[in-house]
């Protein structure tokens, strides 16, 4: 089966959870009717967002999750834009050495979705520390070392590089960063990703911008990026989708089930994203 082909049955398929049964668009129709009942038991406040295209991200199709109110514990800390009203108190996150807690946005979605473009103008905005896995990985890549090479190869076959390097390199930069707010673009792209970072840096989260575009636009925009990447080429283009949607969807499903995910249709001019990103950041 052709892997378009294969994104519009699941698509179908979304459309008509009853008749999901198995496989991973049942789990997706599954977590999304847990987060829809979660938010309801909150009595959070729930969006539908209209549109329903094919697309890379049709796994949380009709739906748009909630950013988590402010729970027990919460810092006073919060983020401003331009001298508008302040944002309620983020939850805190429990550092485990005993420092000031780190507060972290995920910004996930397809390869060539926009992560990098509206993250820049987040940064340039909120003064968050913006860390791109991507940029990190090719910054590694370049050290000379085997491990390099490893990444070097991996990136340009469109696999995932494992867990600890990535982790590793993330919190270095942050430590390195001196700063406590932070934009992690690209990563978690899979389960494994996500729990290990979880696990061994006890931050979770504050929300997690999922950049939803169809598959035809991204695959356009990769390959007119024009930077001289290894990846941005037919053939690893094609395995970067494949990889989205088996390893890094699941992750979103994560954390939609937690009410954490925003979905944002990226399929418009960067101005028009950007406008409801900021919105969503400053109520953080
Ligand atoms: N909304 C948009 N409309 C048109 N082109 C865009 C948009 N957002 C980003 N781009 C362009 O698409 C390419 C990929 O964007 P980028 O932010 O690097 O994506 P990602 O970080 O998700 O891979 C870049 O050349 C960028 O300039
Ligand atoms: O946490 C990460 C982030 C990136 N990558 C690798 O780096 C490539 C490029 O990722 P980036 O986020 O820079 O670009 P995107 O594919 O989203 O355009 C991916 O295809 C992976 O090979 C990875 O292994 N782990």
């Amino acid at each position: 089966m052709t892997f378009r082909r294969r994104l519009v049955q699941a698509a179908v398929a979304l459309a008509k959870p009853a008749a999901a049964s198995r496989g991973s668009v049942a789990t997706t129709a599954a977590a999304i009717q847990h987060a829809t009942n979660s938010a309801a038991c909150t009595g959070l406040p729930r969006a539908q967002f209209p549109w329903a295209k094919v697309s890379l991200g049709f796994a949380a199709a009709g739906l748009m999750t909630v950013a988590e109110p402010p729970s027990a514990g919460c810092t006073s800390t919060a983020v401003k834009a331009d001298g508008q009203a302040a944002a309620p108190p983020l939850p805190a996150v429990k550092p485990q050495d005993g420092s000031v807690s780190h507060k972290v946005v995920f910004v996930l979605g397809g390869p060539g979705s926009g992560k990098g473009t509206q993250s820049a103008r987040l940064v340039e905005e909120f003064g968050l520390v913006h860390l791109s896995a991507g940029d990190l990985l090719r910054a590694h890549m370049k050290s000379g070392s085997p491990e390099g090479q490893m990444v070097a190869d991996m990136i340009k076959d469109g696999k995932i590089v494992p867990s600890h390097v990535t982790i590793s390199l993330l919190q270095q930069a942050m430590d390195n960063s001196g700063k406590h707010k932070f934009l992690i673009d690209g990563f978690p792209r899979n389960e494994e990703n996500r729990s290990s970072f979880e696990s061994q840096t006890g931050i979770q989260p504050e929300l997690v911008l999922f950049f939803d575009c169809p598959e035809e636009v991204m695959e356009r925009r990769l390959l007119g990026r024009n930077e001289g990447r290894t990846d941005d080429n037919m053939e690893t283009i094609r395995k970067r989708f494949k990889v989205f949607i088996e390893s890094s969807l699941p992750v979103i499903q994560h954390y939609e089930a937690l009410g954490k995910v925003a979905r944002i249709n990226a399929d418009r001019s960067a101005d028009d994203i950007y406008k409801e990103v900021r919105r969503l950041v400053v109520e953080l």
